[in-house]
């Protein structure tokens, strides 16, 4: 099945893994990445509103008109009210797995669309146990390159499925957009319709 909007949808994401899972869904959509300065100050006591406000900053960056219904996304590790974005280089990256081993943390993705005049917002949760780790495997996957371009320095997609002991919630979330809840969102927007059928 497909959906058809009727104004262009634009994906404000670089993400390989955003762009697959909108395809997936089958939603018709341009990228448009975003170049914004993720480098805000987390707030541990509203970690959603973070990651959507970070998601709205990446929306309006790329926003050129009301003719276009733009998509955007921010996800994050949040453990113990500290947040794990991506890593800046190898040696956090090794300092974010190890920190997660063993312990359970929270893995959030804010949502902004901008659509006719309109800001919808909202975020995934899920909650993923990871298993005590040891440093060999750590440096080892580190080392492949997997952790850089990923919050919390893993993919549960690749071989960071190896550190997983268990998840609760959104699998999509996790890897990068809640699309299930974004599709069910948007066709309540009337911002997509089934091709062929109603809404
Ligand atoms: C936890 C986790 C994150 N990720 C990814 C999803 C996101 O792409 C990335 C978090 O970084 P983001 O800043 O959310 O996104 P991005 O910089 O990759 O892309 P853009 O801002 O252009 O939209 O981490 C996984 O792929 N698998 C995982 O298991």
């Amino acid at each position: 099945m497909k959906f058809i909007s009727l104004k262009p949808i634009v994906l404000a994401s670089s993400s390989p893994r955003r762009k697959e899972l909108l395809q997936l869904a089958g939603i018709n959509f341009s990228v448009r990445p975003s170049d914004v300065d993720e480098d805000v100050p987390f707030t541990p006591e509203e970690p959603y509103e973070y990651a959507v406000r970070l998601s709205e900053r990446k929306a309006l960056a790329v926003f050129e008109s009301e003719e276009e219904i733009i998509i955007a996304a921010d996800t994050i590790v949040v453990k113990d009210g500290k947040v794990f974005p991506k890593p800046e280089d190898d040696a956090q990256a090794i300092d974010f797995l190890m920190e997660l081993s063993g312990e359970l943390h929270e893995v959030i993705t804010g949502v902004t669309i901008l659509a006719n005049g309109k800001t919808i917002q909202f975020a995934g949760l899920s909650q993923v146990k990871f298993r005590k780790l040891d440093e060999e495997l750590v440096s080892a996957y580190v080392k492949s390159g997997d952790a850089s371009d990923k919050a919390g320095a893993y993919g549960i997609q690749t071989q960071g499925m190896l550190f997983v002991e268990n998840m609760v919630g959104d699998y999509q979330n996790i890897v990068g957009l809640p699309v299930s809840d974004l599709v069910n969102r948007m066709r309540q927007e009337g911002l997509l319709i089934l091709e062929g059928g109603g809404a």
